[in-house]
């Protein structure tokens, strides 16, 4: 479904003498620094695989996500995505995909949330069943028709992200590129999408590249990731692979009713403790978590316990070492 061979993408960005005299100079001369922000990296994706993209910021995520979509033509090498070249035939590809960049809306701020659909649903030309369909469909799964008459501007950042990935689906593409579908959102609203996305993956079979800073994202919703830092393609593979190729730890997070009495855990890499809040960082090919869990309800009792991935930045420092 998409197949990207060598693909490098370099900005020239002018810069500014320092100084009065060094503003003075750069009305005459400007001198270009190179920027290679996407660095020879190639891969394919199959029909209906959901592949988590991440890497630290400014790693070229964004940057690769602009170029498959079209919205960014490449320095040199080779993409197909169903078939299209991205750049060259930019407007057949658009039928196909759907692409949400969570860090801004394509929603028209002022309007009614519905007005913008209705104005997507004629750049789409869908009929009106095809639209109730899907306005049905996202009411269904996004709960949007609580603020389908709310200008975006007033829509708190959950509900606007639901609204922008209910945007990509309008005309049902078979591809979703999503940058950060779940940033800044609280724990309930980021489920609130996982589940949604998962729903995409699995049941409709759609095709996604996600990328995410939150490992959980990954680790709920994809089977296969791709981690590029510096622009360069570091790690292409499952996440089993990831974890087992860098030792990747997993985490837990338990709140004590009160301060616990922590003892030492053996089966644990590494136990932080801050108030009644314990981290635990443990390998999961080692111990399981019910394990570590047993032998921490020695230490008191708790209110809450939480499963995460370590984060990206962990990860990478890992891959390097
Ligand atoms: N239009 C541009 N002009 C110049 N440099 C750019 C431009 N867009 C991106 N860059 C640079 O390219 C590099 C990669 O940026 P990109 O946005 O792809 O990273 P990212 O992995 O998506 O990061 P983040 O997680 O912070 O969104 C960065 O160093 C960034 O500053």
């Amino acid at each position: 479904m998409i197949q990207v061979h060598e693909l490098t993408k370099e900005f020239a960005t002018a810069t500014t003498g320092a100084g009065v005299m060094g503003a003075f100079r750069s009305l005459f001369s400007r001198e270009a620094v190179r920027k290679v922000a996407v660095d020879h990296i190639s891969f394919a994706i199959e029909t209906g695989e959901c592949v988590g993209y991440l890497g630290p910021n400014g790693a070229g995520k964004s940057t690769t996500i602009k170029m498959l979509a079209g919205i960014l033509h490449p320095t040199s090498g080779d993409i197909s995505v169903l078939g299209y070249h991205p750049g060259r035939e930019r407007k057949q590809l658009a039928y196909q995909m759907g692409v949400v960049f969570g860090q801004r809306t394509q929603l028209w701020w002022d309007l009614p949330l519905r007005d913008s659909y209705e104005i997507l649903r004629h750049m789409y030309h869908l009929d009106e069943r095809r639209y109730r369909q899907f306005l049905e469909k996202v009411d269904h799964l996004l709960e949007i028709g609580q603020f389908l008459d709310t200008p975006v501007r007033k829509l708190s950042l959950g509900q606007r992200m639901r609204a922008d990935l209910a945007a990509a689906l309008i005309h049902d593409p078979p591809l979703l590129f999503l940058d950060e579908p779940t940033i800044g959102l609280d724990v309930v609203a980021k489920e609130r999408i996982r589940r949604f996305l998962k729903e995409l993956s699995q049941e409709q079979g759609k095709t996604i590249l996600l990328t995410t800073h939150d490992m959980d994202d990954i680790a709920y919703l994809c089977h296969r990731v791709l981690v590029i830092n510096h622009g360069k393609l570091v790690l292409d593979g499952s996440m089993e692979t990831l974890r087992s190729r860098i030792g990747l730890p997993s985490v837990i997070r338990i709140l004590f009713q009160g301060i616990p009495n922590v003892q030492p855990l053996a089966e644990a890499e590494k136990v932080e403790t801050d108030g009644a809040k314990v981290t635990i960082y443990y390998d999961r090919q080692k111990v399981s978590p019910p394990t570590i869990l047993n032998r921490v309800s020695a230490w008191g009792d708790w209110i809450d316990v939480e499963m995460a991935e370590p984060e990206i930045e962990e990860m990478i420092k890992r891959i390097y070492r």
